[in-house]
């Protein structure tokens, strides 16, 4: 029968039918990924197909369905080898807030262009607005203004005041989603709101990384009461930064992606080419000085990561 993967351990998995009724299964067979080493070749958020053993509430994975997209880590002590942390995402949510600890938008940009390359939908939810100064809430509009320009949706809440949390809540249903953003800026207080309960389970799984035992849960994911899953990933709670060819960053900021053909020069950089759409735009106001700022950055390979 058919199923979805809602944890990964590394060794067994945990696979929900269509019910809803969850059961342990292993893996049989070899499960292969063209160019990818992978330390564990199943991940949450997977449709498989998986047989339950007779006389015993556990299961057998024999096959993975096709993925729409995926996340992975790059393993740190095994060269070329690499976790996938979760697949089939519909969105990526990345908390962030202009009061502490403020977010660059440095650290946003570089979110973005990441979920760009993994081909998933990105948004931003700004968080904390209730400590937001009339300065801030002037930034806040400045900052909605450049991402929704280009198209990415974005999102107000105090998770505290419990304002905006409707809006977000529309937002996750029948999705699957990953939340991320630096530690402090409120995503355990937001899920709590969105979904009572959530608060103690995050919590367990600090409990387990502090442990160090994170290295053995990948990742989980949690059913909404309304219909949808968002995915935990115990260890990164920022989407993991990859490799990025030099000459296909500009194809992960859309306002650049959709003036690439009319750079005079196929392999056009957009860094002080003659003819250069890229720049042109830039001159014009059309593409954000801060953008553009967060493309050399990236492509010089320096970590706005701050
Ligand atoms: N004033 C205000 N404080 C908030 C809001 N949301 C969260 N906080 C506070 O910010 C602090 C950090 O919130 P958390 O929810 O733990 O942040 P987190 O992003 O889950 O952090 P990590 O668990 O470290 O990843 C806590 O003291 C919260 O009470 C908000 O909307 N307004
Ligand atoms: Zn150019």
């Amino acid at each position: 029968m058919q199923g979805l993967v809602t944890k990964s351990t590394g060794s067994w998995y945990q696979v929900q039918d269509a019910e809803g009724k969850r059961f342990d299964c292993r893996i049989k067979g070899k499960f292969r990924m063209k160019g990818l080493t992978t330390t564990n070749p199943i991940a949450v958020g997977d449709r498989v197909d998986f047989e339950i053993e007779p006389e015993q509430q556990t299961g057998v994975i024999h096959k993975l369905h096709d993925r729409k997209n995926y996340i992975i880590r790059k393993s740190i002590n095994l060269s070329k080898q690499a976790q996938i942390i979760a697949a089939n995402l519909d969105l990526a949510l990345l908390v962030v807030t202009l009061a502490s600890p403020r977010t660059s938008l440095g650290f946003i940009d570089r979110f973005l262009v990441t979920a760009e390359a993994y081909g998933i939908p990105a948004g931003i939810v700004f968080n904390k607005l209730d400590l937001f100064s009339e300065e801030g809430l002037e930034i806040l509009a400045e900052y909605r203004a450049i991402y929704e320009n280009i198209g990415y949706q974005c999102y107000e809440t105090s998770a505290i005041k419990k304002t905006g949390i409707k809006e977000v809540s529309e937002v996750l249903k029948d999705k699957t989603t990953l939340f991320s953003g630096h530690s402090g800026v409120g995503k355990s207080t937001l899920l709590n709101s969105i979904f009572p309960g959530m608060e103690t389970r995050t919590g367990e799984i600090s409990d387990w990384s502090d442990k160090g035992k994170h290295t053995t849960t990948f990742a989980e994911m949690f059913e909404l009461p309304f219909g949808g899953f968002l995915i935990d990933t115990p260890g990164i709670r920022e989407l993991g930064v990859i490799d990025i060819e030099k000459q296909e960053l500009s194809h992960f900021f859309p306002e650049m992606r959709e003036l690439l053909n009319q750079c005079r020069f196929y392999n056009c950089r957009h860094i002080n080419e003659p003819g250069c759409a890229v720049l042109a735009a830039l001159q014009e106001g059309v593409i954000e000085q801060s953008r553009y700022e967060s493309y050399l950055s990236i492509y010089h390979g320096n970590d706005t990561r701050a």
